[in-house]
């Protein structure tokens, strides 16, 4: 479900801009990172500051530091997806990729054709070899020619989402939350969902089929990039996944259904990567530089202490959730935390996480610090604070004594990982317990039969505050019921199992024709049928069927690829074909869709199982080392098609070994075709040596500028 019917263009952060014909001459507006080379990489308070709070225990370290937050940042990716298309995706990285990325390194460094080219790195401390380090910056392989081939892997592979470019650090959260898949998670301020996506992975990695029990809720106060938020988690195709739209400092206590029983909505896991200064991302946005300022941290500070506070109050004693920041000031960190930890009185602890993470190299939390204003003027107890800076330096900044420091709060097992200790952004990262109820959460409520008792510790309602229900108003979720004619038509065409619960599809439109059919999982649907007015929620549920009536054929529906791998569990086996690997090829590799191949051209194999398979939408299967993949087909009267998009089709050639040349578009080249046909029509102009303000309309033959020189 992407952004709603009525968003325009102009609202929509993902609509492509149009050009228009005035804009064709113009010169390209200048690249983001331009400016950036001509940026002074100094900040005079920026050194004062971190020097004064001795992130780094020496004048060595220290000059390691700088001299890494003024480098390039390299390019990293995780390889995602289900574990075996992952492994074998792996597989493929680790001969073809690497081979051609040592080769195109080799060729952009030909000056230097004794340099060793560095290989990949593996991030030793991400899970089974599924996280990797070029040493190559996202502007290197964008601008550079020998690396097109690179490029095109990167592009295509990330947007049918089997890899996720995303920066090292940032991969380090959801690791430390430990997700598992009946596990309720908030992800509190998700956009644009780098981390929500490891989440959602997590709670799949079960694979096996099936349906996780638990779910991810993933929140941001900005509903444009709530759309974003949906964009980047698309690609995963979770039925267990929904997105709200609210604040989360005020955000609202929910209830499910536990049991029979209608119970308040606790989670198991909550992530709080919370708004910061960001001083941690200087290597890739390097326009910080110039506008740090210690206002912005201390600005900062009781907005991430509200998140935090009522991130705690929605997790389940028992449950763990992880604090994390990209930046590596103190006072939004170790201070935010010992701000609630003082208040909590034991019931949230801050636990190890690094056994999460081995072989990861970092700094342990600060145990002291010193908030300064503005002007760079230290202070060591809230006492010193002269009255005019009170409302900007808070008590809550504050650190402990030193014992209280590492023995109550143990501030010392946070995580600060600096940029020098593996060439990475800087980050900062904890994982805290909760062990009993909050002090001031209401002692009170449900007993095994649903009627309050005083044992079981429920949340408060959260902090009144102003509705925040900005935003796009969302078409509504209509869930299917037992009686739904629509139901009746897919149910007896896919032959779905008794399993299949029909309340789980829903559409977005109350009237008229259901156009798409969305699958979600049966929690999400608890969940929005319970609290749909008390928060506001942008988007859930799988595109499963799409309409698609067709004559002769009794089903109005087929299947959306989206879809596939939640529903296929389902679908009965006569309308599942296994095809033979060179006959996927021969589909994916269709060049006209309104010629797919004769299903006399297929293999003998192949041929036999399509026997007795009716017309319409099926299930295709192939299985390429004991990994069995699958995508949407449709069966016609003599020929057989994939319906695949572009990228899907050039991942699905990739492990089936299939010819990808046709794909390899090569920008520099096309850059370069387009400039000589221009520079040929110019040159034919000077040799007829007329302007073009001579040449009336009437003169000009119809197809006499060739069409590549509007590129130009
Ligand atoms: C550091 S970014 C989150 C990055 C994200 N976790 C990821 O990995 O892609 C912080 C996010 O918090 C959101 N935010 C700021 N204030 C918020 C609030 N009061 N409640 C919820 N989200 C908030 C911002 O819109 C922003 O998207």
């Amino acid at each position: 479900m992407g952004k709603p019917k009525h968003m325009t263009n102009k609202q929509n952060p993902f609509a492509k801009k149009k050009r228009n014909n005035k804009e064709k001459g113009a010169e390209p507006p200048a690249r983001r990172d331009k400016p950036y080379e001509s940026i002074v990489l100094e900040n005079e308070s920026f050194e004062a500051y971190y020097k004064h709070q001795q992130i780094c225990k020496d004048e060595t370290e220290w000059a390691q530091f700088m001299a890494h937050m003024r480098r390039n940042l390299p390019v990293t990716f995780r390889i995602t997806g289900s574990k075996a298309q992952a492994m074998l995706l792996l597989k493929l990285i680790k001969q073809d990729f690497f081979e051609e990325y040592f080769r195109a390194v080799k060729e952009l460094r030909k000056e230097e054709p004794d340099a060793l080219v560095e290989p990949p790195r593996c991030l030793e401390w991400y899970p089974r070899e599924m996280a990797w380090q070029l040493e190559l910056s996202r502007k290197d392989i964008r601008r550079s020619e020998p690396l097109f081939k690179l490029h095109n892997f990167l592009i295509s592979e990330t947007s049918s989402g089997y890899i996720s470019r995303q920066e090292a650090v940032s991969m380090i959260p959801p690791l430390v939350l430990g997700v598992q898949p009946h596990h309720k998670v908030l992800d509190m301020c998700a956009a644009p969902g780098s981390k929500t996506a490891q989440l959602i992975e997590s709670l799949h990695a079960g694979d096996g089929g099936t349906i996780p029990s638990g779910f991810v809720m993933a929140n941001d106060v900005d509903n444009n990039r709530c759309y974003m938020l949906v964009h980047q988690t698309k690609r995963l195709n979770s039925p267990c996944f929904l997105v709200t739209n609210g604040d989360s400092s005020t955000f609202p206590s929910m209830q499910y259904t536990k049991d029979g029983v209608v119970c308040p909505l606790k989670f198991d896991r909550v992530l709080c990567d919370v708004p910061c200064s960001g001083d941690g991302t200087l290597r890739k946005n390097a326009d910080i530089w110039n506008k740090w300022n210690l206002a912005q941290a201390s600005n900062l500070h009781g907005l991430q202490y509200r998140i935090l506070k009522r991130g705690a109050e929605l997790l389940e004693v028992g449950g763990k959730l992880v604090y994390s920041t990209c930046s590596l000031n103190p006072i939004e960190n170790e201070a935010v935390l010992h701000h609630l930890l003082k208040e909590s009185e034991g019931a949230l602890e801050i636990v190890e996480c690094s056994d999460a993470l081995p072989t990861l190299k970092y700094s342990t939390g600060l145990t002291y610090w010193e908030p300064a204003s503005k002007d760079l003027t230290f202070y060591k107890t809230f006492d010193e604070v002269p009255e005019s800076q009170r409302t900007v330096l808070r008590p809550g900044m504050f650190p402990p004594s030193k014992e209280d420091a590492v023995d109550k709060y143990h501030l010392n097992r946070c995580l600060r990982i600096l940029p020098h200790q593996q060439n990475t952004g800087g980050f900062f990262v904890a994982l805290l317990e909760k062990k009993n109820a909050l002090p001031w959460e209401t002692v009170a409520a449900v007993g095994t039969d649903g009627q309050e008792s005083s044992e079981t510790p429920i949340v408060e309602p959260p902090p009144k505050k102003a509705k925040y229900m900005r935003g796009f108003k969302e078409d509504p979720f209509v869930f299917f019921d037992e009686k739904e004619e629509v139901f009746d038509s897919l149910n007896k065409f896919f032959q779905l199992s008794a399993d299949f619960e029909p309340r789980n599809l829903l559409t977005r439109c109350r009237v008229g024709k259901k156009k798409n059919v969305y699958f979600c999982s049966s929690i999400v649907r608890d969940i929005v049928q319970l609290n749909e007015k008390r928060v506001k929620i942008i988007n859930l549920g799988v595109k499963s069927f799409v309409r698609c009536a067709t004559r002769n054929i009794e089903c109005d529906f087929r299947l959306a690829s989206e879809g596939l791998a939640n529903v296929n569990p389902f679908i009965g086996s006569q309308r599942r074909v296994m095809v033979q690997k060179q006959d996927l090829i021969a589909l994916l590799s269709c060049t006209d869709p309104t010629r797919p191949p004769e299903i006399s051209s297929l293999t003998a194999d192949t041929q036999k199982n399509l026997q007795g398979v009716a017309s319409g939408s099926c299930v295709l299967e192939c299985m390429v080392d004991d990994v069995k993949l699958a995508t949407v087909g449709w069966k016609g009267a003599m020929s057989l098609r994939a319906y695949v998009d572009q990228y899907d089709t050039m991942h699905m050639l990739r492990l089936l070994g299939g010819d990808l040349t046709k794909f390899e578009k090569n920008k520099f080249q096309d850059k370069r075709t387009a400039e000589e046909a221009l520079d040929e029509v110019e040159k034919q102009d000077e040799d007829d040596d007329v302007t073009v303000d001579d040449v009336t309309a009437d003169d000009v033959e119809p197809t006499a500028v060739p069409e590549s020189s509007e590129v130009a």
